[in-house]
C-alpha cells in the first residue's frame, strides 16, 4: 500500500535521503525508526507530494500520492501538530476538513470520540492546547475520512504515559481493521511495542530492515539500533 523504491532526496548538497527502498502492507504497522536528522520526515513528505524525490519514487495504493482520487479521504496523514490555525476551535478546524472533503458533519462527533477530545475541548480554540490536545486533534483530522493508509510522524510527541498507551491500541485497532501504518519515530521503545515490521534509517540510508525479533536478533534491538546508527555516522563523517 506504500512503497519507497530507490527514493533519494538532495537539499543544496545534503543527501536527505539516499536510495531508500522499504514496502507498508496491509494490516500492518511498519515503524521508521531514526535519529534526529535521519531523513524520516523528508521521506513522509515526499510519500504525500509535499516535496519531490531527486530520483527514485514513492508511491501509495499504487500511484504518486497527487494522482490518487480524493488522497485526502484515503491517506490520513499527521505531520506537524502545530501547523493550524491557532484561532480556530478544534472543531471548526475539523469541520472545515470534514466539509472540503464532502463527508457529514456527524463525522466529527465520531473522530473527536475516537481520539478523546471532550466537548468543552473541541470547542476551545487551538493557540490553547497544550501539544498532546493538538496531536489528538491532528490524529482526529487524519482519521476523519476513514482512511486505507495512515501517515504518521512522530505521532506520540507530547502524550503523556496514559495517552502514549491510548495511542498504541488506537494504532494496533487501526491496522488490525485493515488499514497500512507508517509510524515515524526516533524512540525505539515507541516503535518495537507497536510496529509489525521496523525499518531503520540513518544518514538517510536504510540500515536494516524486519521484524523487531530479527533486526534484535544478535544483540537486542537497542543495542542493534545504537550501534547501526552510530556506523553510519561513522561512514559519513
Ligand atoms: N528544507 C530543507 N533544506 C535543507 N536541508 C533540509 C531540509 N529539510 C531537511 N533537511 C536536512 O535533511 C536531513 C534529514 O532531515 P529530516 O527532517 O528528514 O530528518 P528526521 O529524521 O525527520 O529528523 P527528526 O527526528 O529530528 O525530525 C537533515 O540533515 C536536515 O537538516
Amino acid at each position: 500500500m506504500i512503497e519507497f523504491n530507490r527514493v533519494s532526496k538532495v537539499y543544496k548538497g545534503v543527501k536527505a535521503l539516499d536510495d531508500v527502498s522499504f514496502a507498508v502492507g496491509p494490516g500492518s504497522v511498519t515503524g521508521f525508526l531514526g535519529p534526529n536528522g535521519a531523513g524520516k520526515s523528508t521521506a513522509l513528505r515526499i510519500l504525500l507530494g509535499l516535496s519531490r524525490a531527486t530520483s527514485g519514487s514513492a508511491t501509495v495504493l499504487g500511484r504518486p500520492y497527487g494522482e490518487l482520487d480524493r488522497p485526502a479521504a484515503r491517506v490520513g496523514a499527521l505531520l506537524d501538530a502545530d501547523a493550524r490555525h491557532p484561532g480556530r476551535t478544534g472543531r471548526e478546524v475539523l469541520t472545515l476538513t470534514a466539509t472540503a472533503l464532502g463527508l457529514p458533519g456527524t463525522r466529527v462527533e465520531e473522530v473527536l470520540d475516537l481520539v478523546g477530545l471532550t466537548g468543552r475541548e473541541s470547542r476551545r480554540t487551538v493557540g490553547g492546547y497544550s501539544l498532546g490536545m493538538r496531536q489528538r486533534l491532528g490524529l482526529a483530522e487524519a482519521l476523519l475520512g476513514e482512511p486505507e493508509v495512515l501517515v504518521l510522524d512522530e505521532p506520540a510527541n507530547g502524550l503523556d504515559p496514559q495517552g502514549i498507551r491510548w495511542l498504541r491500541g488506537l494504532i494496533r485497532d487501526l491496522a488490525a481493521s485493515g488499514r497500512a501504518v507508517l509510524l515515524s519515530s526516533h524512540l525505539l521503545h515507541e516503535v518495537e511495542q507497536v510496529a509489525d515490521h521496523i525499518v531503520m534509517i540513518g544518514r538517510g540510508r536504510v540500515l536494516a530492515q524486519g521484524t523487531a525479533a530479527e533486526l534484535g536478533r544478535d544483540r537486542g534491538l537497542e543495542e542493534t539500533f545504537i550501534e547501526l546508527t552510530a556506523h553510519a555516522d561513522r561512514g559519513a563523517a
